[in-house]
């Protein structure tokens, strides 16, 4: 197994308040890793740090080997790692082929030795496989801000995967959704991040136990357990500090 994301005694403090407090987390290259908690937790901020949004206070932060604690998030997504974020980052006003090409567009600007006429046939292909990826094929000219809810984070997804990583963070890709929505999502992230590596902040257990290969609990910004899903659900601590509060 190899480690591909590591968070070594990570902390972050807003003010007098410390929210990720002596955070170690290990995900291995390959697997749909998932990140369980209560609200407030600091999940979304343990993301902003590693996609270098946000400074972390101390503690060390590796991809692939490499530290990227103090690193500026375009540099860090140039190494591998594209996020999603909780609050819709789509342009309305734009189709899906529109939005999709600028993501396309920022990983084929990394590769300046091509000629602008096939790097512009190039852009169109991705934009266009990806669109066929996350069968939006039907509403591809269509503005984004007429799709349904589910289609635009079907969108945001593929925009965290346009730039090409193969380390994957979403931060609750079901949030809001129906039944048949959340499923409907469940299956487009297990085909997108096929041979990829996914780190998941989700809520939704029905979710977390279906598509995670290991699951990691995060409690007042620790991590007070990592495992299989099975061991998680039979895990004393976690069932005292999560599951117990999430089925009262
Ligand atoms: N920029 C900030 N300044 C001050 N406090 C912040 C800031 N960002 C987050 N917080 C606080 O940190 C805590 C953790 O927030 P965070 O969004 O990371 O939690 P979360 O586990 O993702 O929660 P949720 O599941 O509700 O999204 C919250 O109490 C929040 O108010």
């Amino acid at each position: 197994m190899t480690t591909v994301l590591k968070t070594v005694d990570l902390r972050k403090s807003f003010g007098s308040l410390e929210i990720i407090r002596g955070l170690t987390l290990e995900v291995q290259q390959g697997e749909r890793h998932a990140i369980l908690g209560p609200n407030g937790a600091g999940k979304s901020t343990l993301f902003h740090l590693i996609s270098g949004l946000l400074p972390s206070s101390s503690g060390s932060i590796w991809l692939k080997g490499q530290e990227i604690t103090s690193l500026a998030s375009h540099r860090i997504s140039r190494l591998g790692l594209s996020r999603s974020f909780q609050i819709t980052t789509i342009f309305p006003k734009m189709t899906v082929f529109e939005n999709l090409r600028i993501g396309v567009m920022a990983k084929h600007h990394k590769r300046f030795s091509l000629k602008l006429a096939s790097r512009q046939a190039d852009i169109i292909s991705d934009t266009d496989a990806l669109i066929e990826q996350i069968r939006l094929e039907s509403v591809r000219d269509n503005l984004a801000g007429d799709l349904t809810y589910s289609e635009q984070r079907a969108l945001e997804i593929a925009m965290a995967l346009a730039s090409g990583g193969d380390v994957i963070l979403l931060d609750e890709p079901t949030a809001g959704m129906s039944r048949e929505e959340s499923m409907y999502i469940v299956d487009l992230v297990r085909r997108v991040t096929e041979g990829k590596t996914l780190l998941l902040i989700e809520h939704d257990m029905d979710v977390v136990f279906s598509l995670a290969d290991r699951i990691s609990v995060q409690v007042y910004g620790e991590i007070i357990a990592t495992g299989e899903p099975e061991a998680i659900r039979q895990n004393k601590r976690v069932q005292e500090a999560y599951l117990g509060e999430a089925s009262s």
